[in-house]
């Protein structure tokens, strides 16, 4: 998924802008100790060089001289570079990762902010699985990156030139013959490389194919079972499951030729210091020492090689990430006022009242044309009309969960958006279809509605929601867990809960969208109790298909195309006898009303 819309994508930053971007937000505060980490990298390349010369030295100078002490200082020195250098990694190491850590961390957290602060119609049009690849997988990457990019970077190369200078100081001929081999390693392995990462993209994409399937397989068990399409689904999973086998099974073909393949390619190295420096040695041109030398050091040639050679993947991989990253977090929220922000000084009374109100999600359709109504305090509004009209549309721009275009939707005489929207959605309370519940237990889904509740105020609140009576017969009582989205409860102890956590929060305005739905008849009696007594001193709106629950609001809306067709409460609508009256009769015409 993530690697498909890399494709798609038009750049929107160059390299040198990300790289800027990426320092001034996010490693700019580790500045020192990333630097820090850095200069090690290359006291840690140098390190490495220096043993082969030791043995050489060793070889040449102390054995031929039979000089004990010097031998033993030798090997003292040598077990001195090898402390330091162990000591050196394990900070380079240990820090190095650290720090990519705490920055991804950073990152993860702005990111998860940033999906907090963006308003529903960014979500609307964004796949859960989408969202959550970006922020577990892609940062997983980058952190990955932040240590090792530099590492190979700064390493290899310290590591590669400083082993060339040396070898070319020792003996330039043997250089010059030893090092031949590299450009077809070098070939080889970018060829293979290459293709391996190809493979590795792939396989990205179909396990990003294979976790959305999974997502809406798993979401969607239940209707798998009632179309017993188990067989065709499990055939379609095996499909996807082949592929990302496929896939990654090319790739390890390539691992399985490059590393076997790129030490062939450095024996040749060796092999060409074996004989060249040994018919050197042999005819007296050159020491024992210095082909031990060269030896060592082509031993430690090919890794730093196919690290810098790696690199470049993982460089285009990190632009491409940081970049994903920031297309999200550079979204401005199309609702601008921050989320906390100073609470007015009154609390919200109740008076809502739509201007002139017109809305779409999205250019293909308007959805709300010229919508205009009022509601003093404590009132109970119903909207009534056929399915798509608008109805919930027009109660969600309330809580400004989407931004009117035209229009206002005023509080108190104020407009939504002067609110903070904090203190706004507090005043609101929504009680919507199929309302979520957490994965949690009973109490802590109630007492979402006012954090930090006390026990007495649960359990009162549940009562008013007629909700009490069934918890309290669960085997852990509040402590019950609801499952995932609330799926162990029954539709009805959901909407109850809900509503508990509606009664908690204890809002100036309360919403209810078909509250009632899909419920027994007993259930919705004591559902329809609670909401009385919910509704009864607060401004309310509702939404109900049942016109039973609504005969008695202060004032019926009939919303029809996006527009309000008519007003008035229940008696002055019938009277009226026009689309209401219909609406209304032809429900309690139908068998299905009673
Ligand atoms: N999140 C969304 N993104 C895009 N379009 C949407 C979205 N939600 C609703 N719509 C569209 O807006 C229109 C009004 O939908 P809305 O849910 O407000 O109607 P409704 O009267 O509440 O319907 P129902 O009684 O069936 O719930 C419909 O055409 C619907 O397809």
């Amino acid at each position: 998924m993530s690697n498909k819309d890399d494709k798609e994508r038009e750049y929107s930053y160059t390299y040198s802008q990300l790289l800027k971007k990426f320092y001034a937000h996010y490693l700019s505060r580790y500045k020192k100790e990333f630097f820090g980490v850095q200069f090690l990298h290359i006291v840690g390349a140098v390190l490495v060089l220096i043993p082969p010369l030791i043995m050489r030295e060793i070889i040449d100078d102390a054995i031929p001289a039979g000089n004990v002490n010097r031998i033993f200082g030798l090997v003292g020195i040598a077990l001195a570079v090898f402390l330091v250098d162990a000591i050196v990694k394990n900070i380079t190491i240990f820090h190095g990762h650290r720090i990519a850590q705490e920055i991804v961390r950073d990152m993860r957290d702005d990111l998860y902010q940033q999906y907090q602060r963006l308003s529903m119609k960014f979500h609307d049009n964004k796949k859960t699985g989408e969202l959550m690849s970006r922020i577990v997988d892609d940062l997983n990457k980058l952190q990955e990156f932040i240590h090792h990019g530099p590492e190979a970077m700064i390493g290899s190369v310290v590591l590669l030139g400083g082993t060339v200078i040396i070898m070319l100081t020792l003996d330039v001929r043997l250089t010059l013959v030893t090092l031949t081999f590299v450009p077809f390693l070098f070939i080889f392995a970018k060829k293979l490389i290459d293709k391996m990462h190809k493979a590795f993209r792939k396989t990205r994409e179909a396990k990003a194919d294979l976790n959305d399937r999974l997502e809406d397989n798993l979401a969607g068990i239940k209707v798998i079972k009632a179309f017993a399409s188990e067989d065709s689904e499990l055939e379609r999973f095996r499909m996807k499951t082949q592929q990302h086998t496929d896939y990654r099974l090319t790739a390890i073909r390539y691992i399985s030729i490059l590393f076997p393949g790129s030490r062939l390619f450095n024996a040749m190295g060796v092999l060409a210091v074996l004989s060249y420096g040994g018919y050197l040695s042999a005819t007296g041109a050159m020491t024992v020492g210095t082909i031990v030398a060269f030896y060592g050091y082509l031993q430690q040639f090919r890794e730093p090689l196919l690290r810098l050679v790696t690199m470049s993947e993982g460089l285009s991989d990190f632009f491409a990430n940081t970049e994903r990253y920031f297309d999200h977090s550079d979204l401005s929220p199309d609702i601008t006022k921050t989320i906390g922000g100073k609470p007015g000084k009154e609390p919200i009374k109740g008076r809502v009242e739509f201007k002139d109100v017109h809305f779409s999600y999205n250019d293909d359709e308007v959805v709300l044309n010229n919508i205009s109504l009022k509601s003093e305090p404590k009132e109970t509004i119903a909207l009534v009309g056929p399915s798509g009209a608008g109805k919930t549309s027009i109660v969600r721009l309330i809580p400004r969960l989407y931004e009117v275009e035209d229009g206002g939707v005023l509080i108190d005489g104020k407009d939504v958006k002067d609110y903070s929207v904090r203190e706004l959605r507090n005043s609101i309370a929504m009680v919507m279809q199929d309302d979520y519940l957490f994965s949690d237990s009973v109490r802590q889904n109630i007492s979402y509605g006012k954090p930090g509740a006390s026990e007495e105020e649960i359990i009162e609140a549940a009562k008013a929601a007629n909700a009490h009576e069934f918890i309290t017969e669960f085997k852990h009582g509040y402590d019950q867990q609801v499952g995932q989205r609330g799926l162990m409860l029954s539709g009805g102890q959901r909407q109850r809960v809900a509503l508990a956590r509606a009664f908690l929060k204890d809002p100036g305005i309360l919403i209810l969208d078909e509250a009632t739905s899909a419920v027994d008849l007993e259930t919705e009696k004591l559902i329809q109790d609670a909401v009385e007594r919910l509704t009864s001193s607060r401004t309310t709106f509702v939404i109900a298909h049942r016109l039973s629950t609504i005969v008695n609001a202060d004032k019926i809306i009939f919303i029809e195309d996006g527009q309000v067709k008519e007003q008035g409460n229940h008696n002055e609508l019938m009277d009226l006898d026009g689309e209401y009256a219909r609406f209304y009769k032809m429900q309690f015409d139908s068998p299905a009303a009673s």
